[in-house]
């Protein structure tokens, strides 16, 4: 049986898609022609989507890349075999973040001519912003190395050719709305989707982008919006909450409006900042980036051809020294955006984590500062205060989650209140699968106590990210051997984490049903 494809753009998909796994395990087209007995013309053939591919063929390039790239039939699942108790070494680098890079896309719709994003994350939720363009029309292309994308909007977007499933498996599809207003007068959005978090209100979202003229009705399973065009020169847009997508939302509606837009009680978060530095490059002027208020000065039209590099993920950065934390290992964490990981380093400095940082110095977007962490087998006690996140400059609510796993390595009884999410803490309760004495006090607070004689479990993944990272994290400290199941959840924020974790000694075996 032949896979033809009705399209030359889908073989290019499915190249593209091959090149960046081939490269994200570190081979060359020689290297990969061998593994399936080829050429590596033909590889070269396939990666560039000129060569049909046949069942056998896919289902080859699977197994020799390890991936489940190009099912067919039902997809299957990903389970890990990790081994723990093992103590790590080396180096880890931080990627560039997720939430950084998904505001980045949709912001890309401001802008007429070409944005070029150096160094993105190979990342699911990527991949379903860049699905739901793409399918509106946006002309998006990897580089040759899979590392960088070129975005280039149509004249026209064809919003009814929306990839609906795509939109619904994202919260970020909100971020929409706010380019999109400055384009259109009327149109659709299926509802945001996401991790099973609980419930996040998209209201804030409305309020916000209601002084641009935004009018949203809910109706079975869309966003129905409509703009009224006439709207004063100067807006100012005071936020009922200080959340990172509601501002993204009401900067990229200001970017576009031909005035100056003042916004309160803004979020001045990483994700923000990337933002505001993007679109300062095209064009549009922005006081006070990294406070809580924004004095936008909007153009009424944006073409301009520019390049960005989304800042490092705090988030993957607070993900690695968990990692070191956790099996008591010395390693060093590269590229940590130290800005946004002050208070987490301040309050593992607390608990008596032994780490060292590097001189700091300038990510590739020239703004954001980074240092390496390295961090050293250290006895933790619990804090005497209660750990909770607060929105920047406060501990990261998405970086609280890896605090669990850390408060259970330490002496003590660790209170850790998630005030953000009604969901999210008792994924954490996962942990004392693994031995970890971890009692919710009630839907947001959470008892830790330790140390904890870790052991391994089977588990199955959390729907959640952070959680989902945070059990495996666990899985590192416990000896013997454990089992994660349906681990495709972190891929949704995390590049080949498994495969940089084995790097570092960690033993990690994927295998699937
Ligand atoms: C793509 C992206 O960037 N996602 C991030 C963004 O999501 P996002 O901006 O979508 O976060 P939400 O708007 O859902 O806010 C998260 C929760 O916090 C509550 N809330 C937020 C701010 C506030 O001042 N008061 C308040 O109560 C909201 O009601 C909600 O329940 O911010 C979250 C909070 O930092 C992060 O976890 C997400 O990773
Ligand atoms: C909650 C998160 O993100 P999102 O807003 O994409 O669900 C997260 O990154 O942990």
């Amino acid at each position: 049986m032949t896979v033809i494809d009705d399209t030359q753009t889908s073989l290019a998909e499915i190249g593209t898609l091959i090149r960046g796994a081939r490269q994200n395990r570190g081979l060359t087209q020689t290297q990969l022609a061998e593994r399936l007995s080829t050429s590596q013309s033909a590889i070269a053939r396939i990666e560039q989507g000129s060569q049909n591919l046949s069942v056998e063929l896919l289902a080859r390039i699977n197994g020799a890349l390890d991936a489940d790239l190009l099912s067919i039939g039902t997809p299957r699942a990903a389970h890990l075999r990790v081994t723990g108790g093992q103590q790590l070494s080396g180096t880890i680098t931080v990627k560039s973040s997720k939430n950084g890079a998904v505001a980045l896309l949709c912001a890309s719709l401001l802008n007429r001519g070409r944005t070029t994003l150096r160094q993105v994350a190979r990342i699911v939720e990527v991949d379903r912003i860049v699905d739901v363009l793409r399918s509106i029309g946006v002309r998006a292309t990897w580089s040759a190395d899979g590392k960088d994308l070129e975005i280039v909007p149509p004249a026209e977007l064809d919003l009814s050719a929306i990839d609906e499933e795509a939109a619904r498996r994202t919260r970020s599809i909100i971020m929409f709305l706010g380019p999109l207003l400055g384009r259109e007068s009327a149109f659709n959005l299926p509802y945001a989707g996401g991790c099973d978090l609980g419930t996040r209100t998209v209201e804030p979202h409305m309020i916000a982008l209601r002084p641009f003229g935004l009018d949203v009705v809910a109706t079975a399973g869309q966003y129905e919006a409509t703009v009224q065009p006439d709207r004063p020169n100067e807006i100012t847009v005071v936020l009922t909450e200080r959340g990172d997508t509601v501002t993204e939302n009401a900067l990229m509606a200001a970017a576009r409006h031909p005035g100056v837009t003042t916004l309160r009680n803004a979020s001045p978060n990483y994700m923000v900042q990337d933002l505001c530095f993007y679109l300062e490059l095209l064009g549009v002027r922005i006081e006070g980036i990294g406070t809580t208020t924004l004095r936008v000065h909007g153009l009424a039209d944006i073409d301009a051809d520019v390049e960005y590099a989304p800042g490092e993920d705090p988030v993957e950065a607070m993900s690695l020294i968990t990692a070191g934390i956790v099996t008591d290992s010395e390693i060093t964490v590269a590229r940590v955006p130290v800005e946004f990981m002050e208070i987490e380093l301040a309050t593992l400095a607390e608990m008596g984590l032994r780490y060292t940082l590097s001189p700091e110095y300038p990510a590739a977007n020239g703004r954001t500062r980074l240092v390496d962490v390295t961090v050293r087998p250290s006895e933790l006690q619990a804090p005497i205060d209660k750990i909770h996140p607060m929105p920047f400059p406060g501990l990261n609510i998405d970086n609280l989650p890896f605090f669990a796993v850390i408060a259970a390595a330490a002496s003590g009884t660790t209170l850790i209140h998630d005030w953000v999410y009604d969901n999210r803490a008792i994924h954490l309760t996962d942990l004392t699968r693994l031995g970890a004495d971890v009692r919710l006090l009630d839907p947001h607070r959470l008892d830790v106590t330790g140390p904890t004689r870790w052991s391994g479990a089977e588990v199955s993944c959390p729907p959640a990210l952070r959680p989902a990272v945070v059990i495996l994290l666990g899985m590192l400290a416990a000896k013997g051997t454990s089992v994660l199941r349906n681990v495709d959840i972190i891929a949704r924020g995390y590049e080949q984490l498994q495969e940089r974790l084995i790097e570092l000694g960690a033993q990690i075996e994927t295998f699937r049903d």
